[in-house]
């Protein structure tokens, strides 16, 4: 096993276990939830972010089933599959009962799978190799200035390094990105930079908490630009591996030279998680470097980092002035309209369609960020096609499916009732008039805003609006249009009917 590659032996498990199992099972599944960990003696080990899944994973043959039989025949013999949740893991807690062997880990980052050995019985977290790679440096630039000049102690082989290729998410467009009101900026900065590289927006910091979409967005900015210009080299990197390549190629293996020429050909220098270089002395340094001269030539550079330039400390003040001096772009969390949204654009991926107030259901619970709220649509797509159901998937079976996840008290779901309550306490009217007959203007309006807001806001269905105001469903489309219209046509119509969304989003 000393040879063994994970990550390419992974991907032939993913393209074996494909073809044994209905494509839609292994999306939302095998392909989307496990991580392989390491391999040792005669297990594999892989990893889960839920004990959920681990129980849908190990309970079910129609998964276990093809994928101990792709593990063994891509093996050449039995592997025993040992699935643990990662979460649960504490980074020094030993992964292996065997001791001593020594432990490969696939680290499941955008580039290159990365195997690092490293001696059992303590696994190294990515945030490790980071310290012992920084401590290296430190040690070989206090050597450096001790003695004026490199010392010459052995070091190891310099290893190999490709980056002939991009590195991009290929699903990571600007067609698969949903654009609302908390992202509309840094999209629009994001397209700019695409389609006129290195003139406009220089450097471009994307800015935001985790699983907002700043990856999303800047991997959608490289291969806009490979498709429309493929003459750019491109680079898209995480900070990690900048950090990795200068110390394997200048620090281990002295050749400064080409990691400067690398760097140099670069046209569009795409950089993930610049904050994890804040305390990274040296590399910072080189990165300092890297960066003026490709921002000197007018190459583009996007970085995304979930810290501000002003609030990262250790950072030096030409740095950040340096990042200061192109466009920050912040991107907030998504209102509800834009998770309905991405509820819809995940749900399409997969064929699967949910009821309007399952929809809201899932898009009102999970509000944290982009990515706990694909988990959720993952997860109620993953114990659908387990339990073979077809047709629309109703609330009950959603709320259900997820309730596990909701850790916090649940949020009451958005309903017509509830923008009926709101809107005619908002225009100070009785319900009774907002449901009404009567075609005075100060219930006619208010009656028409909340049909528009039933329909936009939680997409319920004309003839469902219909009924809840004792209406013919033309009436619904006809409220509908005309206050759409009234909202490009007039100023305060557009302002009222956006306070009461964010009123009823909560973010007013
Ligand atoms: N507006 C959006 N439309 C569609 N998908 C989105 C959107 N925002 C985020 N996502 C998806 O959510 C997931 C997390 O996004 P991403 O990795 O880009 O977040 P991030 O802000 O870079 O997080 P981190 O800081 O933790 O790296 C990705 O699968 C991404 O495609």
């Amino acid at each position: 096993m000393q040879n063994f590659e994970l990550g390419l032996f992974w991907e032939q498990v993913l393209e074996d276990t494909k073809k044994k199992m209905p494509l839609q099972l292994w999306e939302s599944t095998i392909s989307s939830w496990l991580i392989p960990l390491s391999v040792e003696d005669l297990s594999i080990h892989i990893g889960v972010t839920q004990d959920f899944i681990k129980n849908i994973i190990e309970k079910n043959p129609a998964v276990i089933g093809p994928l101990q039989e792709s593990i063994d025949q891509i093996n050449g013999s039995h592997l025993d599959i040992i699935i643990m949740n990662i979460l649960e893991t504490t980074p020094n807690q030993p992964s292996t009962q065997s001791g001593q062997s020594n432990l490969k880990l696939y680290t499941p980052v955008y580039d290159d799978p990365v195997i690092i050995d490293t001696p059992a019985p303590h696994q190294t977290t990515v945030s490790d190799s980071l310290q012992s790679i920084d401590d290296q440096l430190a040690a070989q630039q206090q050597s450096q200035n001790q003695f004026g000049q490199q010392q010459m102690v052995s070091q190891p082989e310099p290893k190999k390094i490709d980056l002939s290729y991009s590195n991009l998410i290929k699903s990571f467009r600007f067609e698969t990105f949903v654009a609302g009101n908390s992202n509309r900026i840094p999209f629009g900065a994001a397209q700019a930079v695409a389609e006129n590289p290195g003139n406009i927006y220089n450097p471009l910091f994307i800015y935001g908490p985790s699983g907002l979409g700043k990856t999303h967005l800047m991997h959608a900015i490289g291969n806009y630009i490979i498709d429309h210009n493929p003459n750019l080299n491109v680079m898209c990197i995480t900070s990690e591996k900048f950090m990795n390549t200068f110390v394997d190629l200048v620090v281990r293996g002295r050749q400064g030279d080409v990691f400067r020429n690398i760097f140099r050909n670069i046209d569009v220098l795409l950089v993930d998680d610049i904050q994890f270089l804040e305390n990274k002395e040296g590399t910072k340094n080189e990165f300092f470097n890297t960066f003026n001269e490709l921002l000197d030539n007018q190459k583009q550079i996007v970085l995304t980092s979930d810290t501000l330039p002003s609030d990262m400390n250790q950072l030096e003040d030409r740095l950040r002035s340096r990042f200061q001096a192109g466009f920050i772009a912040t991107m907030d969390n998504p209102d509800l309209e834009t998770r309905i949204a991405i509820v819809k654009s995940i749900l399409e991926k997969y064929n699967i369609s949910l009821t309007n107030d399952a929809v809201n259901y899932v898009a009102y619970q999970f509000s944290e960020n982009v990515r706990v709220l694909q988990g959720a649509v993952n997860r109620l797509v993953g114990v659908a096609s387990l339990q073979n159901l077809t047709g629309d998937i109703d609330y009950e079976f959603t709320k259900s499916a997820l309730e596990d996840l909701i850790t916090e008290q649940p949020v009451e779901l958005l309903s017509i009732k509830h923008i009926q309550d709101f809107v005619s306490s908002y225009f100070s009217i009785k319900k009774a008039d907002l449901l009404g007959k009567k075609r005075k203007i100060q219930f006619a309006f208010p009656r028409q805003i909340a049909m528009y807001l039933c329909r936009d806001l939680i997409s319920e269905s004309y003839p469902q609006i219909a009924a809840a105001f004792t209406r013919d469903h033309t009436t619904i489309l006809h409220a509908y249009e005309k206050i759409s219209k009234e909202m490009e046509k007039n100023p305060e119509t557009a302002r009222i009917v956006n306070d009461i969304k964010n009123k009823l989003n909560g973010c007013g």
